[in-house]
């Protein structure tokens, strides 16, 4: 996140020699927050019950900061589904470990369902972004937002399975046929919060592998290193070029 933000502050000439950039949320160690000029970057752990408190308090703090015209992308790494490892997708619709594109929660006993629909012009521009950039491979299509990165993600590699090679090849396969294209652990509960607060929402997430090949993150940390910033990049191009065509920089 700091590292997001340092990044920026170059991009956005906004960086001073004598600043350092402080976490903002320093007295809790649930996430940290940085800002530099209008961009905010804040970390939200793993699975989708972190992500959604931090965004409670994400939202609220906007609120009471008077913030207006605020748009959220969730930056990170993902695994593929028939795509080379270092793909970056960015998502189309968030769906469940049904391919549903829906965020189920119980609130007071009852189950409440939420639209997981993300904002498709965003998600066009991002990508209008990665073609003048000419990086790295960029598509939009379908992510699949799962509980658990084992069992959850049909991978045979952790403590417990109850299913084989197979199992898991045919319904990776029927992901793919539904249109999904990567797996993660947060976009399900990011895209209906975002939804539900009225906030423009993207999710852009690099592939770290592709998960018909194997389970296991294997490459050298440097290349993974790499992979990882190419989100950044991609995000960071964007928001330069809306804050430069809206002379906010
Ligand atoms: O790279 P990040 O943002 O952590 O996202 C992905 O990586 C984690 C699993 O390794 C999960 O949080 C998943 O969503
Ligand atoms: O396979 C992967 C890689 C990163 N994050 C995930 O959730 N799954």
């Amino acid at each position: 996140m700091k590292s997001f933000i340092e990044y920026m502050a170059v991009e956005l000439h906004l960086e001073d020699p004598k600043s350092d950039y402080p976490n903002i949320c320093a007295g809790t160690d649930r996430y940290a927050m940085y800002k530099v000029g209008p961009v905010l970057s804040v970390s939200h752990g793993m699975g989708m019950p972190s992500i959604s408190i931090m965004l409670h308090e994400l939202f609220k703090l906007l609120h009471h900061a008077n913030c207006t015209d605020v748009t959220i992308l969730r930056i990170g790494t993902s695994g593929g589904i028939g795509l080379e490892s270092g793909t970056v997708v960015i998502t189309k619709q968030s769906v469940d470990a049904t391919f549903m594109p829906k965020f189920e929660q119980v609130i007071l006993g009852k189950t409440v369902v939420r639209s997981t629909d993300l904002d498709t012009d965003l998600a066009e521009k991002l990508l209008q972004c990665s073609k003048e950039l000419k990086q790295f491979h960029t598509v939009i299509a379908d992510t699949m937002c799962t509980m658990d990165f084992y069992e959850g993600q049909a991978r045979l590699d952790g403590a417990f399975c109850s299913y084989t090679e197979k199992d898991k090849q045919d319904y990776l396969a029927k992901a793919y046929a539904s249109g999904v294209r990567n797996i993660e652990m947060e976009s399900l509960v990011f895209a209906a919060m975002c939804k539900l607060s009225g906030l423009k929402a993207a999710v852009v997430c690099v592939t770290l592998l592709d998960r018909q090949k194997g389970d296991q993150v294997s490459d050298s940390h440097e290349v993974l290193h790499n992979l990882e910033l190419r989100p950044q990049i991609l995000v960071g191009y964007f928001i330069k070029s809306q804050l430069g065509s809206s002379g906010k920089i």
